[in-house]
């Protein structure tokens, strides 16, 4: 099979017909098996016009190519406050991280967190709308795995309510070098829903079965991956998939939205998954701001031991 081919592609052209007959159960059950197998899947026709993606990643490269003092202007001060665990604006990897790249968090436009560039001209308005078009395939993702997981309808839509810790951060990897290439070191998304798209470079890859199986370019299309919120409340059903990114000889840019889940919220495997059917849950419940703090941790003070590092087998009942 050709490693492009090797992730599920999921096609969501039904749940934009008029009447949605004629497929989405189809599309459904494909959503189900991938993220119980891979955890990951490719989207098409999902809605978000493939000419914006494009724009975005344009813009995008002509920001990081611009003077490291241009881009500082968009770089959060000194100890500003960030209500989300991270702030919004322009970041690079610390140096004494191994994941070499540069970024721009975005947070929904509307709560007035972000800083934009004001090179390219159009940024901040192709942002916005990737942002916007991001917050509507999460809900339609989620509503599709409300129905794969089996939960009553609209469960996941009224317990995720709140959209004020999502964020979009466009990512810019550095070329690799002869000596090291990671552009980001293998880990899971701790969220609920990622989606992610990318120009022609290439370089990330899942671990599937134990093989890094490459997410390759394949224009206009997304790719899905499901978090650790999901696979805990799936009671490990759903996967939330370990990936890295390699860097190729070249710059890399992608875009990646984080649908995501209020910090205030208690995460526990559901019934469903547990009393209901008679399993033992695998995870203690946890409150997700003190997940999020401590993941960013991980990034602020690096652990000496790479068994140190928190995931979400910080919650496992073993
Ligand atoms: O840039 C990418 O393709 C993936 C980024 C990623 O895995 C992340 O930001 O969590
Ligand atoms: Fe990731």
């Amino acid at each position: 099979m050709a490693a492009s081919s090797a992730l599920p592609v999921v096609d969501l052209a039904p749940f934009f017909t008029e009447d949605g007959k004629g497929g989405t159960a189809g599309a459904t059950e494909a959503v189900r098996q991938a993220c119980q197998t891979h955890g990951f899947f490719r989207a098409v026709n999902h809605g978000v016009p493939v000419e914006l993606m494009a724009r975005a990643l344009e813009l995008s490269a002509a920001f990081f190519a611009l003077p490291d003092e241009e881009k500082a202007k968009v770089r959060p001060a000194e100890g500003s406050k960030a209500p989300r665990s991270l702030p919004a604006g322009y970041g690079r990897q610390p140096a004494h991280s191994a994941d070499k790249n540069e970024y721009l968090v975005v947070f929904d436009p509307k709560l007035g967190l972000n800083a934009y560039p004001a090179e390219p001209a159009g940024f901040r308005e192709t942002v916005e709308e990737c942002h916007a078009k991001l917050t509507q395939l999460g809900l339609l993702i989620q509503d599709i795995l409300n129905e794969c997981m089996g939960l009553p309808p609209g469960f996941l839509k009224d317990y995720n309510d709140d959209r004020g810790f999502d964020h979009m951060t466009a990512k810019s990897y550095f070329p690799a070098t002869e000596e090291e290439n990671v552009g980001i070191s293998e880990h899971e998304d701790g969220n609920c829903i990622t989606f992610i798209f990318q120009d022609g470079v290439g370089g990330l890859e899942v671990l599937t079965d134990g093989h890094w199986v490459p997410a390759e370019p394949a224009c206009g299309s997304i790719i899905v991956n499901i978090g650790d919120v999901i696979q805990v409340l799936s009671n490990n059903k759903m996967k939330s998939a370990t990936h890295r990114v390699v860097r190729k000889p070249a710059h890399r840019h992608s875009f990646a939205f984080f649908f995501n889940l209020h910090g205030d919220k208690w995460v526990e495997p559901l019934p469903e998954f547990t009393a209901k059917i008679g399993e033992a849950p695998r995870y203690r419940g946890f409150l997700y701001k003190e997940y999020q703090q401590l993941r960013v941790r991980n990034k602020t003070h690096p652990p000496a031991r790479a068994e140190d590092v928190v995931n979400i087998t910080h919650y496992a009942i073993y």
